[in-house]
């Protein structure tokens, strides 16, 4: 799959987020939605009520990364309320299953998240039951943290087990991802990237995509896999 980039309405303007999402909507091919609820990550973003309303205001897919204690209760509702993407925390998630095949049968994309500590063999078995793996590259809970490259072996190693099973499985990095550090993680098999602070931190953010799509399409036509 050609790369893709989510850039992250964390580092938009919470007061003008429609006008925000708009300014990036003929570049992205998603916009990615922090939700935190001050348990599972020591920060609070947004929730239902503001995804229900980006929605209406949205040319681009929402694509819902839940940081919160109980996905198994909310991300059904993220999903039916319309976001094409819905991702769930392993360290949270007490029923994951249950829960992916939820989000999928409401007709969203089924995505499941680690944090960078959390490794990703022991999720082989249930590689069938997602559309995307999210691996975090900075610990989560606040945009413009500093990329960690510690993470990237990993990044190589999810993107060998989905060529083993030969599952259509899009691998998605998060945090910390710019033009210094996005062709390191296209080289080790991301394909889609979150970036937060390095588009709506730039002064045109529509052609920070630009560039940063570049770059990885660039590095991923570079790559060994
Ligand atoms: O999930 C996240 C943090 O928990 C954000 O998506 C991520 O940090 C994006 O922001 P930045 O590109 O500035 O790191
Ligand atoms: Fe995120």
């Amino acid at each position: 799959m050609a790369p893709q980039i989510a850039p992250s309405i964390l580092s938009a303007d919470f007061a003008r987020l429609a006008e925000d999402v708009a300014r990036i909507a003929d570049s992205a091919d998603w916009v990615h939605v922090d939700v935190m609820d001050n348990h599972f990550v020591p920060n609070l973003t947004l929730g239902l009520p503001v995804v229900q309303a980006l929605l209406q205001h949205s040319t681009l897919p929402l694509d819902c990364h839940l940081m919160i204690e109980d996905p198994d209760r909310w991300a059904p509702e993220y999903a039916e309320a319309g976001a094409k993407s819905v991702t769930i925390h392993a360290e949270a998630a007490k029923a994951p299953i249950r829960t992916l095949r939820t989000i999928r049968a409401a007709g969203a994309r089924a995505g499941l998240g680690v944090n960078p500590a959390t490794p990703v063999d022991g999720f082989e078995d249930i590689l069938g039951e997602i559309d995307m793996l999210l691996l975090m590259t900075v610990e989560p809970g606040f945009g413009g943290q500093r990329f960690l490259d510690v993470v990237l072996p990993k990044v190589r190693r999810a993107r060998e087990l989905i060529k083993g099973r030969d599952l259509p499985i899009w691998l998605q990095v998060d945090g910390g991802v710019s033009a210094e550090t996005i062709e390191r993680c296209a080289d080790a098999g991301a394909d889609v990237f979150v970036a937060g602070s390095a588009v709506y931190g730039a002064d045109d953010p529509a052609e920070a995509v630009g560039k940063l799509r570049a770059q990885a399409e660039e590095a991923t036509a570079k790559a060994d896999w």
